[in-house]
């Protein structure tokens, strides 16, 4: 069975979807995200606050490939920049892969992020207003690289289940 990989910005899902589908599949689910937290021992906010960001991607970069020498059937949630650094959006291609971009539109990030946003470095300290703004840039610049994934499938509107009902249906 191939690696399954969900990417899309941040609040589009990826966590949330890759649970209900790993019990789905009954194939495990590593967030990259707490994977990185486990292996250094310390949250995503701190080491952003206290090692930087270019230390933050160095380390996903490392775990992500990590991840992808792992021996068995896992689907992987990716961080919402994961595909945007270190040429990871190559590593979204291989044969051993299936890659699904969670695609959210403005409003719906907007709406998701602004209910929980402290622990998102990136965005913990924007009003709801600038925060739109800044989506709305990051995500141009960002489509590039998660438009590399083999597979889009759109989630506005759209109940979990619905988003899962779609993505099995790319995989079967
Ligand atoms: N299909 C959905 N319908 C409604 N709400 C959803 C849906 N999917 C996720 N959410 C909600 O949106 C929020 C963000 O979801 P989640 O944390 O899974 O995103 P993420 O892509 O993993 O974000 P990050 O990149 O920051 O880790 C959560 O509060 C979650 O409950
Ligand atoms: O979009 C991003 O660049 C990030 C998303 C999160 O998943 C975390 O990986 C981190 O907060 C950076
Ligand atoms: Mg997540």
């Amino acid at each position: 069975m191939k690696k399954i990989i969900l990417l899309g910005y941040m609040g589009c899902g990826k966590s949330t979807i890759a649970k209900e589908l790993s019990k789905k599949l009954e194939i495990p689910f590593v967030d990259l995200d707490e994977f990185i937290e486990k292996k250094v021992k310390m949250t995503i906010k701190t080491i952003f606050a206290e090692k930087g960001e270019i230390h933050f991607r160095k380390l996903e970069h490392e775990c992500f490939v990590e991840l992808l020498h792992f021996t068995e059937p896992i689907i992987i949630g990716l961080g919402g920049g994961t595909p945007c650094y270190a040429n990871n959006h190559e590593l979204l291609k291989g044969d051993d892969v299936i890659s699904v971009y969670l695609k959210a539109s403005i409003d719906t990030l907007v709406g998701r992020l602004s209910l929980n946003k402290s622990n998102r470095p990136l965005i913990a300290n924007k009003n709801d207003e600038e925060m739109k703004e800044f989506i709305a840039t990051h995500l141009f610049e960002r489509s590039y690289y998660y438009n590399q994934a083999q597979h889009t499938v759109t989630v506005d509107q759209k109940t979990i289940e619905d988003t899962i009902k779609d993505i099995l249906v790319l995989l079967a």
